[in-house]
């Protein structure tokens, strides 16, 4: 039997809705298996963040390269990298593996505000890791620090997907959940030639913890299978959408999001 293999490289969250538990449960969900490489330990729930305890270069120079010598990813996800010296570690095992199928999700603020990235390691992720990304998936703030420009219209998502495009990405996906208007959310895909919009329907919810982590490893889990860019980004467009019209309603704040709900939609419309 062949075992599509997926691996994340992100920091943990103890409330299980974002970073490391939201990736595994879902490669677990589209039927992949699961590796994790832990950068930081966040103490979290949908209150906020508690705590930040970034783990030591070693540690993760250790766990990427006992993942890779031995079990082999297909496709790996970037998320939460914390500092500059832990984008140009994980950079430099890309390069070392040569690994392709690189999905960066270029997490800096978690949604109560706290800063899960150094402001000053904004530029190695720009010279080091976007140019070895075959998807970069940010949300509208995440795309205007990367581009150090203001985003408000289409016209300007346009714009700052192809500088993201211009920096070596081979896909920008820009985000739209942080659009205030409109009764739907589109994400905008660019491939260097055109745009493709994935629309979805947009929830009045405050239980949107973890989204953009689910949505990005939606798109490794299917890049691991084998399927184009514009294949997984429209599967991990409906297993969002799924997991987000599923409220599970748990916590007193921002509360998670359904990774089972995509699997419980299709085996019902399947039985
Ligand atoms: N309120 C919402 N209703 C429906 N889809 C949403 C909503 N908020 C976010 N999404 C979707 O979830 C994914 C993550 O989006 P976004 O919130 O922009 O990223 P992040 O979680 O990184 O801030 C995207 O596919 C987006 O369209
Ligand atoms: C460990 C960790 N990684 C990432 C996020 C971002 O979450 P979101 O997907 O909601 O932007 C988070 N809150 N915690």
């Amino acid at each position: 039997m062949t075992v599509s293999r997926a691996f994340t490289i992100a920091g943990s969250d103890s409330g299980g809705g974002a970073g490391i538990q939201a990736d595994l449960k879902t490669f677990q969900e589209l039927g992949v298996f699961g590796m994790s490489a832990i950068t930081a330990v966040t103490a979290q729930n949908t209150l906020g963040v508690q705590g930040v305890y970034p783990l030591s270069l070693d540690a993760l120079k250790n766990q990427i390269d006992s993942v890779a010598t031995d079990l082999k990813p297909a496709a790996i996800k970037t998320g939460m990298l914390f500092n500059a010296e832990m984008i140009q570690l994980v950079a430099d095992r890309i390069q070392y593996y040569e690994w392709e199928n690189i999905v960066v999700d270029p997490v800096m603020i978690a949604k109560g505000g706290q800063s899960l990235l150094q402001i000053e390691a904004v530029s190695a992720l720009l010279t080091t890791l976007v140019p070895l990304a075959k998807v970069i998936t940010p949300n509208i703030p995440e795309a205007e620090v990367l581009t150090g420009m203001e985003i408000q219209t289409i016209e300007d998502k346009k714009e700052a997907a192809k500088k993201l495009f211009n920096l070596g990405a081979k896909f920008v996906m820009i985000k739209g959940g942080h659009d205030i208007t409109g009764e739907v959310v589109i994400d905008l895909l660019y491939d260097g030639n055109s745009f493709e919009s994935f629309e979805g329907i947009r929830r009045e919810t405050k239980h949107t913890h973890g989204t953009g982590c689910t949505f990005a490893a939606a798109i490794t889990a299917e890049l691991s299978k084998g399927k184009t860019v514009h294949e997984a980004v429209g599967t991990a467009k409906e297993f969002i959408q799924a997991a987000i019209d599923d409220q599970l309603g748990i916590g007193g704040g921002h509360g998670p999001t359904n990774h089972w709900a995509y699997r419980k939609k299709n085996l019902i419309f399947s039985s």
